[in-house]
C-alpha cells in the first residue's frame, strides 16, 4: 500500500540516515514527501542542497518539498517516514527581506530549482517575485519545442513557494529579457541565483544603479549536480528532463474505435518534417517490433495512377491544361502549389481523403497489432484526430536543412523552402501523445522508440 504524502521530519542525529529515509519514501510513497527540520537542526545550505541531491537520486519521482515553516495545513494525512514526529514550531523565524526577486524558465520544476526557490521561501517574508521565461528567452534552449506552457511554469513555482513558505505570497510574471520586474519593482531587496546566473544578478544591480534604484543583496546557491553525458550536463537540469521525456506519453491518448472501420489493429501516426527521420522510425518499428507501417507519401504517389479519380479532380480544380492524357503534369503542378499555400491546402484538400481510404483498406486487411500511419503531413491533414495517438520525430530547423541539403543536393535556400510549406516542430508537438528526436546517435533514437514501445504494449 502506498500513500500519497508523507511526512520526513529531520534532526541532528537521523539526517546521517538521510539517503535510506529517502529510499524508504520511494518505495512507500505515490506522490509527495514534505521534508521538515526540527528545531534543533541549522537549516544550512549544505544541507538543503544534501536534501534535494539526495532526493533527486534516491526518490526521483517523489516531489519532495522542505518547508520553511508550519507543514502546509490543507493536507491532513501523511504517513510519517522514519520514527521523529512532528512538533509545532515555536513561532514565526525571522526572515531577513520582504521582498526577494528571483528568475528562471522553470520547465519541468526540479531538485535545482527547488534549491532557489527554497533559499527565497527562506529569506522572504512578504512577497516572492517570479520571472519566468517566454518566447526568444528560451527559443535557443535544447529541445525548446517541448518546454511546458509559460501558464504552467508558472503555476507550478506558484504552488510550490507557496506549499513550502507559509506565509508570502508569491508573484509570477512571464519575461521576455532578462531583467523583468528585477529592474522595475524599486522596493525589492535581494535576488537569488545559482553560481552560473550570477552575471545576470551583477547586470541586474548595474541597471537598477542606473535608474536610481536600490542595490538588491545578491544571494547565491551552488548548483546541484546531475549528469548528461548525450547533453554534456554536469547539473541537474530541465534539458536532461526534457530527454527523458522523449519515447514517453506526454498527452492521453483518444479513446477511437480500432480501425476507421470498426477494425482490430491500434493506429499510431507517425508525423515529422522533412528529413526528421521518419522512414528510419517506420522501418524500425515494422523490423524490430513486428508493426504494419503504411507510408502515406508512396500511397499518395499512387493516387497519381494515369485515369485516376484524383487526376480528374485536379484538372476541374486546376485547369485542364494540368493533366494531360489522364496524367498530372507535376512540375506544372508543383509551380502552383508550391509559391502558395492556399493552394496547396486546396491540392491536399484533393489528395488526403483518397490516400485515407487507401490507407483505410490496407489497415483492414492487417493482422498486425499496431499499424502506424506514417505520413509527414498528418497533422496538417488533421488525421490524428481520428488515431488513438500520434507519434512526432524532430530534429531542430537547423539539422533538418543540413540533412535535406546533404542528402537531397538542394542549396540551402531551396531546403528552407520546402520546410516553409510545412508546420513547426512546436505546432507537431504540441498535437502529439509521444515525441521523439532524431537528433544524436542512431541507437539513441531506437533506445527511444524502444522505450515508446514498452510503453505502449502496456497501455493497448
Ligand atoms: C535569464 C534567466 C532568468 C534565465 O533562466 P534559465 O533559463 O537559466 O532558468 P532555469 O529554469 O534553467 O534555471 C532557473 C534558476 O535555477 C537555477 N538552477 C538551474 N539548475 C540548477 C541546479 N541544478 N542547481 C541549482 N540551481 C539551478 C539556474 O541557475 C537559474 O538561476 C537566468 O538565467 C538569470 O540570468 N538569472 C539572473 C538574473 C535574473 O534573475 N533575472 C530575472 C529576474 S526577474
Ligand atoms: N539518429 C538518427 N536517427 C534517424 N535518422 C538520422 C539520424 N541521424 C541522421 N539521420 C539521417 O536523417 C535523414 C533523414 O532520415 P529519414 O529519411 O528517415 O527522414 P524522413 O523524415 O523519412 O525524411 P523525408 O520525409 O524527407 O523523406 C537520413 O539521411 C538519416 O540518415
Amino acid at each position: 500500500m502506498t500513500s500519497k504524502y508523507g511526512l520526513l521530519v529531520l534532526n541532528s542525529k537521523n539526517v546521517q540516515k538521510l539517503k535510506q529515509l529517502l529510499t524508504t519514501a520511494a518505495a512507500s510513497l505515490s506522490s509527495r514527501l514534505y521534508v521538515r527540520l526540527n528545531p534543533d537542526t541549522d537549516r544550512t545550505d549544505d544541507l538543503v542542497s544534501k536534501i534535494y541531491l539526495n532526493s533527486a537520486n534516491f526518490c526521483p519521482k517523489i516531489d519532495v518539498r522542505l518547508v520553511v515553516s508550519e507543514i502546509p495545513g490543507k493536507i491532513d494525512n501523511y504517513e510519517l517516514i522514519g520514527e521523529e514526529k512532528y512538533g509545532k514550531s515555536s513561532g514565526k523565524s525571522e526572515k531577513k527581506y520582504k521582498k526577494v526577486v528571483l528568475g528562471g524558465t522553470f520547465d519541468r520544476l526540479h531538485n535545482g530549482h527547488k534549491v532557489l526557490l527554497n533559499k527565497a521561501a527562506e529569506l522572504a517574508s512578504d512577497d516572492i517575485v517570479v520571472g519566468v521565461t517566454d518566447k526568444e528567452m528560451i527559443a535557443k534552449k535544447s529541445l525548446f519545442e517541448m518546454i511546458e506552457p509559460v501558464e504552467i511554469r508558472m503555476k507550478n513555482v506558484v504552488d510550490f513557494v507557496e506549499d513550502i513558505s507559509g506565509e508570502a505570497n508569491c508573484l509570477t510574471e512571464p519575461i521576455i529579457d532578462p531583467f523583468g520586474p528585477s529592474t522595475r519593482i524599486k522596493d525589492l531587496e535581494a535576488i537569488v541565483v545559482s553560481r552560473e546566473t550570477l552575471k545576470g544578478a551583477d547586470a541586474v544591480n548595474k541597471i537598477r544603479n542606473e535608474q536610481g534604484m536600490s542595490q538588491l543583496d545578491v544571494i547565491i546557491v551552488e548548483l546541484v549536480e546531475g549528469n548528461d553525458e548525450i547533453l554534456n550536463e554536469t547539473k541537474i537540469s530541465s534539458s536532461s528532463r526534457r530527454r527523458a521525456d522523449l519515447g514517453r506519453l506526454l498527452k492521453p491518448t483518444r479513446e477511437v474505435p480500432r480501425g476507421e472501420n470498426g477494425g482490430k489493429p491500434y493506429l499510431i501516426g507517425l508525423a515529422g518534417g522533412i528529413a526528421s527521420g521518419k522512414s528510419h522510425i517506420a522501418k524500425y518499428l515494422k523490423e524490430k517490433h513486428g508493426f504494419d507501417v503504411i507510408d502515406c507519401d508512396k500511397l499518395a504517389h499512387t493516387c497519381y495512377e494515369k485515369g485516376s479519380l484524383l487526376n480528374q479532380k485536379i484538372a476541374e480544380h486546376f485547369g485542364n491544361d494540368i493533366v494531360i492524357d489522364g496524367i498530372v503534369d507535376r512540375k506544372k503542378l508543383g509551380g502552383i502549389v508550391f509559391s502558395d499555400k492556399s493552394k496547396l491546402r486546396e491540392l491536399s484538400e484533393l489528395v488526403w481523403p483518397e490516400v485515407r481510404k487507401k490507407a483505410t483498406e490496407i489497415v483492414d486487411q492487417s493482422t498486425a497489432k499496431v499499424v502506424v500511419i506514417e505520413a509527414a503531413a498528418l497533422i496538417e491533414a488533421g488525421w490524428h484526430e481520428a488515431l488513438a495517438e500520434t507519434w512526432t520525430v524532430f530534429v531542430p530547423a537547423e539539422e533538418a536543412v543540413r540533412r535535406v541539403v546533404e542528402r537531397d543536393s538542394l542549396t540551402e535556400s531551396q531546403a528552407k523552402d520546402r520546410m516553409s510549406s510545412q508546420i513547426s516542430n512546436k505546432q507537431r508537438i504540441d498535437a502529439s501523445n509521444v515525441v521523439l528526436c532524431s537528433l544524436w546517435k542512431y541507437e539513441e533514437t531506437r533506445a527511444q522508440v524502444d522505450r515508446a514501445v514498452e510503453e505502449l504494449l502496456q497501455r493497448i
